[in-house]
């Protein structure tokens, strides 16, 4: 199943449990925008290269839309538009003043140089920028992109519109970015770790991890896990998988990975093929890359008691009912993964105070965005009876279906 049929899919059955009138359905399932740009830029050796970017803007009945800007090859409208929507659901679960947004561009960002980066990235920006702004749609990072692109972002927006840091998010510190925006989706699914699992009697500490990906939520969900005492047993990226049973050490990875492109070669672990990192023996997935990758092929063969869903929808609906059914417990992507988007939303409102908060205080506010959104979807969960996906999505829709009535519909 696609991941657009995937996302509408969980969003009809979390209406059918509030009981949401069909029209209200209807309303929110639609996109509110849709974007698609054409994007030429000349390489560095002069010839020409066109690229298709998207926005979708999916709903801000609560607020601005917001949600990442992604570069990969594998960027296509559906996959786009879901994201965008998962992203209306999961600034409501986080109950961030924000709707949902989605970007991204259909390119290989390891093929480009710098420079061919900039460059698209600012072409990008020239085609959406009256399309975006502080209230109405908020961009961050996302797969293949980074603070140096939001760097480019705001600076290519400003031409436009005038200095403006607070159009973008995710930026360099140095640009208004927040202190803790880098690690703050890896602390945030550490904090959701910790919440799940003290909920079944157990802690961080001594569980047995396996992470797929090691970009910048992978990496800082594994440094932060390790530090709580977790082990992490398995870990992959584009260039392989590796893994050791006795835990690798993630600071000497860490170091490795900024000296070569990736895991592949570290001497802390031995090479294990990519394809079984989701199936490795472990009491922790904590998959951070690619949507879709848990699915009908492997979910049988997942060992993991918990998934934790670091990624964006990387469970699609045939797995997920295979792992409830062998008692696998899924803590969802808009719960699990939010702590990036609530730390946008702080560095959105440091930029509109002109006023910058101490670290400490963003992983406290954190923390306790967490903590709240996990009793949130559990109390969601104990009034329709339903799976921690249900209760995340309920919470979600009801609190967007509730803003929506509210404002109606200006007929
Ligand atoms: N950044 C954020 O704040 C947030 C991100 N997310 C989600 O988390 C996920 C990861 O995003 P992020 O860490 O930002 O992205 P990055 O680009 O920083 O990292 C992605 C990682 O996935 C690896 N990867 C790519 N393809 C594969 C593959 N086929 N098998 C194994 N690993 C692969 C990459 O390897 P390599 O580097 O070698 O290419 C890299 O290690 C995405 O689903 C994203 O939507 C969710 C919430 C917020
Ligand atoms: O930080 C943000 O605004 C959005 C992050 C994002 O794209 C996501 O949560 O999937």
């Amino acid at each position: 199943m696609n991941a657009l049929a995937a996302t509408n899919r969980n969003f009809k059955l979390a209406s059918r449990l509030l009981g949401l009138d069909s029209k209200l359905e209807k309303s929110l399932l639609i996109p509110f925008r849709e974007i698609k740009v054409e994007c030429t830029i000349p390489k560095d050796d002069g010839t020409l290269a066109s690229f298709v970017g998207f926005r979708v803007q999916h709903d801000n009945a609560r607020g601005p839309m917001k949600g990442g800007i992604r570069y990969h090859p594998e960027v296509e409208p559906d996959e786009v538009n879901a994201l965008a929507q998962l992203m209306t659901w999961k600034t409501a679960v986080a109950n961030i003043p924000y709707g949902g947004a989605k970007g991204g561009i259909g390119c290989d960002p390891s093929k480009l140089s710098i420079s061919e980066l900039e460059r698209l990235t600012r072409v990008f920006t020239q085609k959406i920028h009256d399309l975006i702004g502080i209230h109405t749609d908020v961009p961050a990072p996302d797969m293949g992109t980074g603070p140096q692109t939001m760097a480019w972002i705001l600076d290519e927006y400003s031409k436009f519109h005038g200095y403006s840091p607070a159009v973008v998010t995710g930026k360099p510190i140095d640009l208004g970015g927040s202190l803790g925006r880098d690690a703050a989706t890896g602390r945030g699914v550490m904090f959701a770790t910790e919440a799940l699992l003290n909920e079944h009697g157990k802690s961080i500490s001594g569980q047995r991890f396996v992470i797929q990906g090691f970009g910048n939520v992978g990496s800082w969900a594994a440094k932060l896990i390790s530090e709580q005492g977790g082990k992490i047993v398995a870990v992959s990226d584009i260039t392989g998988a590796i893994k050791n049973k006795d835990g690798i050490d993630i600071e000497s990875l860490l170091n490795y990975t900024k000296e070569h492109r990736g895991v592949k070669g570290f001497d802390g672990a031995h090479p294990i093929d990519a394809n079984s990192i989701l199936v490795e023996d472990c009491d922790i997935l904590i998959p951070a890359a690619l949507g879709g990758v848990i699915n009908r092929e492997n979910a049988n063969e997942i060992k993991a008691k918990f998934i934790i869903e670091a990624a964006n929808h990387p469970t699609d609906p045939d797995a997920d009912e295979i792992l409830s059914k062998k008692g696998v417990v899924i803590l969802p992507d808009i719960y699990a993964n939010s702590g990036g988007v609530t730390v946008s939303y702080f560095e959105w409102v440091q930029n509109i105070q002109g006023f910058m908060w101490e670290e400490e205080k963003v992983n406290d506010e954190l923390k306790t965005y967490m903590n709240r959104g996990f009793k949130n979807m559990k109390e969601m969960c104990k009034t329709h009876s339903c799976d921690l996906r249900m209760g995340a999505f309920t919470l979600g829709v009801n609190r967007v279906a509730r803003a929506t009535v509210l404002r109606g519909w200006g007929a």
